[in-house]
Protein backbone atom coordinates (compact mmCIF):
# COMPACT_ATOMS: atom_id res chain seq x y z
CA UNK A 1 0.00 0.00 0.00
CA UNK A 2 1.20 3.51 -0.95
CA UNK A 3 0.92 5.87 2.47
CA UNK A 4 1.14 9.34 1.91
CA UNK A 5 3.55 11.04 4.22
CA UNK A 6 1.91 13.81 6.31
CA UNK A 7 5.22 15.38 6.26
CA UNK A 8 8.52 15.96 3.57
CA UNK A 9 11.29 18.03 4.14
CA UNK A 10 13.21 18.46 1.08
CA UNK A 11 16.91 20.35 1.08
CA UNK A 12 15.99 21.99 3.91
CA UNK A 13 18.50 24.54 5.47
CA UNK A 14 18.16 26.59 7.74
CA UNK A 15 20.72 29.56 8.48
CA UNK A 16 21.00 32.41 11.30
CA UNK A 17 22.84 35.67 10.65
CA UNK A 18 26.00 36.07 12.52
CA UNK A 19 27.47 39.15 11.80
CA UNK A 20 26.24 40.00 8.53
CA UNK A 21 26.81 36.49 7.45
CA UNK A 22 24.51 33.24 7.24
CA UNK A 23 25.66 29.92 8.74
CA UNK A 24 23.48 26.79 8.10
CA UNK A 25 22.06 25.53 11.50
CA UNK A 26 20.14 22.67 9.23
CA UNK A 27 22.07 21.84 6.58
CA UNK A 28 20.17 19.75 3.12
CA UNK A 29 18.22 17.96 5.32
CA UNK A 30 15.66 15.49 4.18
CA UNK A 31 12.77 13.54 6.23
CA UNK A 32 9.63 12.10 6.06
CA UNK A 33 6.92 11.16 8.75
CA UNK A 34 3.92 9.36 7.90
CA UNK A 35 0.82 9.22 9.49
CA UNK A 36 0.59 7.05 12.63
CA UNK A 37 4.00 7.54 13.39
CA UNK A 38 6.85 8.28 15.73
CA UNK A 39 9.60 9.57 14.38
CA UNK A 40 12.24 11.24 16.80
CA UNK A 41 14.96 13.55 16.25
CA UNK A 42 18.02 12.74 18.44
CA UNK A 43 21.43 14.68 18.82
CA UNK A 44 23.20 16.87 21.59
CA UNK A 45 22.27 20.33 22.44
CA UNK A 46 23.61 22.24 19.23
CA UNK A 47 23.00 19.96 16.60
CA UNK A 48 20.05 22.02 14.71
CA UNK A 49 17.29 19.68 16.37
CA UNK A 50 14.88 23.39 17.62
CA UNK A 51 16.11 25.00 14.09
CA UNK A 52 14.35 21.90 12.28
CA UNK A 53 11.25 21.80 14.56
CA UNK A 54 10.70 25.62 14.27
CA UNK A 55 11.13 25.60 10.65
CA UNK A 56 8.29 23.72 9.69
CA UNK A 57 5.49 26.05 11.61
CA UNK A 58 7.49 28.65 10.34
CA UNK A 59 8.23 30.31 13.68
CA UNK A 60 11.61 31.61 13.28
CA UNK A 61 12.36 35.39 13.17
CA UNK A 62 13.06 35.62 9.33
CA UNK A 63 14.54 39.17 10.15
CA UNK A 64 17.96 36.93 11.10
CA UNK A 65 16.95 33.47 9.39
CA UNK A 66 17.21 32.09 6.08
CA UNK A 67 14.70 29.11 5.31
CA UNK A 68 15.62 27.04 2.03
CA UNK A 69 14.17 23.93 0.60
CA UNK A 70 10.85 22.37 0.93
CA UNK A 71 8.74 21.74 4.11
CA UNK A 72 5.44 19.71 2.20
CA UNK A 73 2.53 19.05 4.49
CA UNK A 74 0.70 16.89 3.47
CA UNK A 75 1.47 18.39 -0.35
CA UNK A 76 1.43 22.06 0.50
CA UNK A 77 4.93 23.85 0.70
CA UNK A 78 4.51 25.61 3.68
CA UNK A 79 7.70 27.62 3.13
CA UNK A 80 5.87 29.09 0.10
CA UNK A 81 2.35 30.38 2.40
CA UNK A 82 1.42 33.38 3.82
CA UNK A 83 1.49 34.63 7.35
CA UNK A 84 -2.59 34.10 7.26
CA UNK A 85 -2.36 30.65 5.19
CA UNK A 86 0.42 29.51 7.51
CA UNK A 87 -2.16 30.73 10.72
CA UNK A 88 -4.64 28.02 9.39
CA UNK A 89 -2.61 25.43 9.11
CA UNK A 90 -0.64 25.98 12.75
CA UNK A 91 -2.76 24.87 15.77
CA UNK A 92 -5.33 22.91 13.19
CA UNK A 93 -3.42 20.85 11.22
CA UNK A 94 -0.18 20.56 12.69
CA UNK A 95 -0.06 20.75 16.57
CA UNK A 96 3.00 21.65 18.91
CA UNK A 97 4.05 20.60 22.34
CA UNK A 98 7.14 22.25 23.33
CA UNK A 99 9.30 21.95 26.27
CA UNK A 100 8.47 24.40 28.99
CA UNK A 101 4.65 24.56 28.84
CA UNK A 102 4.73 27.37 31.73
CA UNK A 103 6.07 29.74 29.14
CA UNK A 104 3.45 28.29 26.67
CA UNK A 105 0.79 29.05 28.47
CA UNK A 106 -0.65 32.62 28.93
CA UNK A 107 -0.79 32.95 32.87
CA UNK A 108 -3.59 35.12 32.92
CA UNK A 109 -5.88 32.89 31.42
CA UNK A 110 -7.60 30.05 32.78
CA UNK A 111 -6.75 26.64 31.24
CA UNK A 112 -10.65 25.99 29.82
CA UNK A 113 -10.27 29.77 27.90
CA UNK A 114 -7.03 28.96 26.28
CA UNK A 115 -8.27 25.66 24.82
CA UNK A 116 -11.10 27.12 23.82
CA UNK A 117 -9.05 30.35 21.98
CA UNK A 118 -7.67 27.40 19.56
CA UNK A 119 -11.31 26.01 18.91
CA UNK A 120 -12.66 29.57 18.44
CA UNK A 121 -10.08 29.91 15.58
CA UNK A 122 -10.28 26.92 13.76
CA UNK A 123 -13.68 25.67 14.72
CA UNK A 124 -17.12 26.97 14.51
CA UNK A 125 -18.10 25.02 17.28
CA UNK A 126 -21.36 27.25 19.75
CA UNK A 127 -20.05 28.14 23.46
CA UNK A 128 -21.65 25.26 24.92
CA UNK A 129 -20.07 22.89 22.15
CA UNK A 130 -16.73 24.72 22.99
CA UNK A 131 -16.82 23.94 26.41
CA UNK A 132 -18.04 20.17 26.07
CA UNK A 133 -15.00 19.98 23.77
CA UNK A 134 -12.62 21.36 26.13
CA UNK A 135 -14.16 18.86 28.82
CA UNK A 136 -13.53 16.33 26.52
CA UNK A 137 -9.89 16.70 25.84
CA UNK A 138 -8.77 17.26 29.26
CA UNK A 139 -10.28 13.76 30.04
CA UNK A 140 -8.63 12.35 27.08
CA UNK A 141 -5.32 13.51 28.41
CA UNK A 142 -6.15 12.08 31.80
CA UNK A 143 -6.79 15.17 34.43
CA UNK A 144 -8.55 14.19 37.15
CA UNK A 145 -11.61 16.86 37.63
CA UNK A 146 -11.51 18.31 34.43
CA UNK A 147 -14.62 20.95 35.40
CA UNK A 148 -12.56 22.26 38.05
CA UNK A 149 -8.89 22.38 36.15
CA UNK A 150 -11.53 24.32 33.35
CA UNK A 151 -11.52 27.47 36.05
CA UNK A 152 -7.99 26.96 37.39
CA UNK A 153 -4.89 28.78 35.85
CA UNK A 154 -1.20 27.51 34.62
CA UNK A 155 0.40 28.47 38.08
CA UNK A 156 -2.11 25.83 39.54
CA UNK A 157 -1.12 23.15 37.81
CA UNK A 158 1.83 20.96 38.79
CA UNK A 159 4.60 20.48 35.78
CA UNK A 160 3.01 17.12 34.79
CA UNK A 161 -0.67 18.43 34.59
CA UNK A 162 0.62 21.63 32.94
CA UNK A 163 2.22 19.46 30.14
CA UNK A 164 -1.12 17.32 29.59
CA UNK A 165 -3.10 20.60 29.33
CA UNK A 166 -0.13 21.99 26.14
CA UNK A 167 -1.55 18.33 24.51
CA UNK A 168 -4.92 19.27 24.94
CA UNK A 169 -4.43 22.50 23.53
CA UNK A 170 -2.25 20.49 20.70
CA UNK A 171 -4.92 17.75 19.65
CA UNK A 172 -7.76 19.91 19.50
CA UNK A 173 -8.52 19.71 16.14
CA UNK A 174 -7.26 16.94 15.63
CA UNK A 175 -3.73 17.74 13.62
CA UNK A 176 -2.44 15.58 11.46
CA UNK A 177 0.92 16.10 12.57
CA UNK A 178 2.51 16.87 16.16
CA UNK A 179 5.65 18.47 16.68
CA UNK A 180 6.91 17.69 20.46
CA UNK A 181 9.76 19.38 21.01
CA UNK A 182 11.64 17.88 23.90
CA UNK A 183 8.15 17.24 25.70
CA UNK A 184 9.27 15.58 28.92
CA UNK A 185 12.59 16.88 29.36
CA UNK A 186 11.91 19.27 32.67
CA UNK A 187 9.70 16.80 33.84
CA UNK A 188 10.57 14.17 36.34
CA UNK A 189 11.49 10.22 35.52
CA UNK A 190 7.71 8.74 36.41
CA UNK A 191 5.74 12.13 34.66
CA UNK A 192 7.82 12.08 31.96
CA UNK A 193 6.76 8.01 31.02
CA UNK A 194 3.23 8.53 32.03
CA UNK A 195 3.30 12.02 29.23
CA UNK A 196 4.87 9.91 26.45
CA UNK A 197 2.26 6.91 27.38
CA UNK A 198 -0.57 9.28 26.86
CA UNK A 199 1.26 11.12 23.78
CA UNK A 200 1.85 7.04 21.96
CA UNK A 201 -2.16 6.47 23.34
CA UNK A 202 -3.41 9.45 21.49
CA UNK A 203 -1.37 9.44 18.38
CA UNK A 204 -2.62 5.78 17.75
CA UNK A 205 -6.22 6.55 18.42
CA UNK A 206 -6.04 9.66 16.06
CA UNK A 207 -3.25 8.13 12.99
CA UNK A 208 -1.44 11.72 13.30
CA UNK A 209 2.49 11.95 12.41
CA UNK A 210 4.79 12.53 15.31
CA UNK A 211 7.74 14.42 15.21
CA UNK A 212 9.62 14.15 18.45
CA UNK A 213 12.74 15.95 19.07
CA UNK A 214 15.01 15.15 21.95
CA UNK A 215 18.44 14.31 23.31
CA UNK A 216 17.09 11.71 25.28
CA UNK A 217 17.81 8.39 23.90
CA UNK A 218 15.66 6.52 26.65
CA UNK A 219 12.48 8.48 25.57
CA UNK A 220 13.11 7.30 21.92
CA UNK A 221 13.75 3.97 23.21
CA UNK A 222 10.22 4.52 24.33
CA UNK A 223 8.09 6.18 21.84
CA UNK A 224 9.85 6.44 18.79
CA UNK A 225 9.10 3.89 15.17
CA UNK A 226 11.77 5.78 13.62
CA UNK A 227 14.70 7.75 14.17
CA UNK A 228 16.79 9.96 12.68
CA UNK A 229 20.36 11.29 14.71
CA UNK A 230 21.77 14.59 13.69
CA UNK A 231 25.15 15.91 14.47
CA UNK A 232 25.82 19.44 13.31
CA UNK A 233 23.16 19.80 11.07
CA UNK A 234 23.40 17.39 9.21
CA UNK A 235 21.45 13.22 9.42
CA UNK A 236 23.93 11.01 10.12
CA UNK A 237 22.12 7.98 10.06
CA UNK A 238 18.63 7.09 10.41
CA UNK A 239 16.57 4.03 10.89
CA UNK A 240 13.79 2.72 12.53
CA UNK A 241 14.08 2.32 15.96
CA UNK A 242 14.58 -1.52 16.61
CA UNK A 243 17.66 -1.61 14.22
CA UNK A 244 18.73 1.68 14.77
CA UNK A 245 19.17 0.18 18.95
CA UNK A 246 20.70 -3.50 18.00
CA UNK A 247 23.44 -2.59 15.16
CA UNK A 248 24.25 1.16 15.37
CA UNK A 249 26.98 1.94 12.53
CA UNK A 250 27.58 5.88 12.93
CA UNK A 251 30.41 6.67 15.51
CA UNK A 252 28.15 9.56 16.94
CA UNK A 253 24.84 6.90 17.26
CA UNK A 254 27.15 5.00 18.98
CA UNK A 255 28.71 7.20 21.42
CA UNK A 256 25.05 8.25 21.67
CA UNK A 257 24.20 4.68 22.96
CA UNK A 258 27.08 3.66 24.64
CA UNK A 259 26.79 7.11 26.66
CA UNK A 260 23.22 6.29 28.16
CA UNK A 261 23.01 4.87 31.38
CA UNK A 262 21.99 1.30 31.09
CA UNK A 263 23.96 0.85 28.06
CA UNK A 264 27.34 -0.34 29.51
CA UNK A 265 28.82 -2.96 31.71
CA UNK A 266 27.88 -3.00 35.87
CA UNK A 267 31.02 -1.17 37.25
CA UNK A 268 32.38 0.06 34.10
CA UNK A 269 32.57 4.04 33.60
CA UNK A 270 29.89 5.10 30.94
CA UNK A 271 31.29 5.72 27.43
CA UNK A 272 32.00 9.73 26.36
CA UNK A 273 33.45 10.77 23.23
CA UNK A 274 35.20 14.10 23.69
CA UNK A 275 34.75 16.96 22.45
CA UNK A 276 31.79 19.29 21.78
CA UNK A 277 29.29 19.94 18.79
CA UNK A 278 31.05 23.13 16.70
CA UNK A 279 29.70 26.02 16.66
CA UNK A 280 27.91 27.17 13.60
CA UNK A 281 30.79 28.85 12.13
CA UNK A 282 33.11 26.13 12.68
CA UNK A 283 31.16 23.28 11.08
CA UNK A 284 33.51 21.73 8.18
CA UNK A 285 30.93 22.29 5.84
CA UNK A 286 32.81 19.42 2.70
CA UNK A 287 34.31 16.75 5.20
CA UNK A 288 33.06 14.69 8.08
CA UNK A 289 31.71 16.80 10.95
CA UNK A 290 31.95 14.41 13.02
CA UNK A 291 35.94 14.06 12.55
CA UNK A 292 37.11 15.84 15.00
CA UNK A 293 35.60 13.97 17.63
CA UNK A 294 37.06 11.02 16.63
CA UNK A 295 40.85 11.61 15.67
CA UNK A 296 42.52 8.24 15.51
CA UNK A 297 40.14 7.74 12.88
CA UNK A 298 42.56 8.36 9.55
CA UNK A 299 41.11 11.67 6.94
CA UNK A 300 41.33 8.91 4.53
CA UNK A 301 39.22 6.82 5.95
CA UNK A 302 36.15 9.56 5.74
CA UNK A 303 34.65 10.60 2.83
CA UNK A 304 35.00 13.92 0.98
CA UNK A 305 31.60 15.40 0.97
CA UNK A 306 29.86 12.65 2.57
CA UNK A 307 26.61 11.39 2.05
CA UNK A 308 23.66 9.39 3.40
CA UNK A 309 24.15 5.37 1.81
CA UNK A 310 21.55 3.06 2.30
CA UNK A 311 23.05 -0.10 3.91
CA UNK A 312 20.23 -2.03 4.45
CA UNK A 313 16.78 -1.33 3.77
CA UNK A 314 15.83 1.96 5.45
CA UNK A 315 19.07 2.22 7.54
CA UNK A 316 21.10 5.06 6.36
CA UNK A 317 24.38 5.98 7.33
CA UNK A 318 26.73 8.89 6.57
CA UNK A 319 30.43 8.61 5.73
CA UNK A 320 32.65 5.64 5.30
CA UNK A 321 34.42 6.15 8.65
CA UNK A 322 31.69 4.27 10.58
CA UNK A 323 33.44 0.87 8.98
CA UNK A 324 36.47 1.32 10.51
CA UNK A 325 34.96 3.24 14.08
CA UNK A 326 36.02 0.39 17.28
CA UNK A 327 35.58 2.09 20.91
CA UNK A 328 38.85 0.07 22.05
CA UNK A 329 41.05 2.17 19.35
CA UNK A 330 40.04 5.01 20.97
CA UNK A 331 41.81 5.04 23.95
CA UNK A 332 45.07 3.42 21.87
CA UNK A 333 44.17 6.75 19.34
CA UNK A 334 44.04 9.15 21.97
CA UNK A 335 47.52 7.99 23.03
CA UNK A 336 48.97 8.49 19.62
CA UNK A 337 47.75 11.86 19.68
CA UNK A 338 48.64 13.09 22.84
CA UNK A 339 45.04 14.31 23.33
CA UNK A 340 43.19 13.90 27.02
CA UNK A 341 40.15 14.01 27.86
CA UNK A 342 37.94 15.47 30.74
CA UNK A 343 37.33 13.23 33.33
N1 LIG B 1 18.73 32.56 16.67
C1 LIG B 1 19.95 32.05 16.52
N2 LIG B 1 20.97 32.82 16.08
C2 LIG B 1 22.22 32.32 15.91
N3 LIG B 1 22.54 31.02 16.13
C3 LIG B 1 21.56 30.21 16.56
C4 LIG B 1 20.21 30.67 16.79
N4 LIG B 1 19.46 29.64 17.23
C5 LIG B 1 20.29 28.57 17.27
N5 LIG B 1 21.52 28.90 16.88
C6 LIG B 1 22.70 28.01 16.75
O1 LIG B 1 22.31 26.98 15.84
C7 LIG B 1 22.82 25.73 16.25
C8 LIG B 1 21.69 24.76 16.41
O2 LIG B 1 20.88 25.18 17.51
P1 LIG B 1 19.56 24.41 17.96
O3 LIG B 1 18.93 25.20 19.06
O4 LIG B 1 18.72 24.12 16.78
O5 LIG B 1 20.17 23.06 18.53
P2 LIG B 1 19.45 21.92 19.36
O6 LIG B 1 19.98 20.64 18.84
O7 LIG B 1 17.99 22.11 19.33
O8 LIG B 1 20.01 22.20 20.82
P3 LIG B 1 19.16 22.41 22.18
O9 LIG B 1 18.68 21.05 22.54
O10 LIG B 1 20.16 22.97 23.13
O11 LIG B 1 18.06 23.38 21.85
C9 LIG B 1 23.61 25.98 17.52
O12 LIG B 1 24.97 26.17 17.15
C10 LIG B 1 23.02 27.28 18.04
O13 LIG B 1 23.97 28.00 18.79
Amino acid sequence: MNIKPVLEIKGLSVSFRIKDQYHPAVDHLDLTVNPNEVLAVVGESGCGKSALALSIPQLHDMERTRVEGKVLFKGTDLIRLSSGQMNKIRGAGIGMIFQDPLTALNPLMCIGKQIEENLDYHTSLSTKQKRERVLELLESVDIPNPVRVYEQYPHELSGGMRQRVMIAIAIACRPSLIIADEPTTALDVTIQSQILDLLKQLQQETGSGIILITHDLGVVAEVADRVVVMYAGEIVESADVFELFRHPQHPYTRSLLASMPGSHTKGEPLHVIGGIVPSLQDIPRNSCRFASRIPWIQQRMHEDHPRLSEISPGHWVRCTCYQHFHFEDETKGEAAHGTTRDK
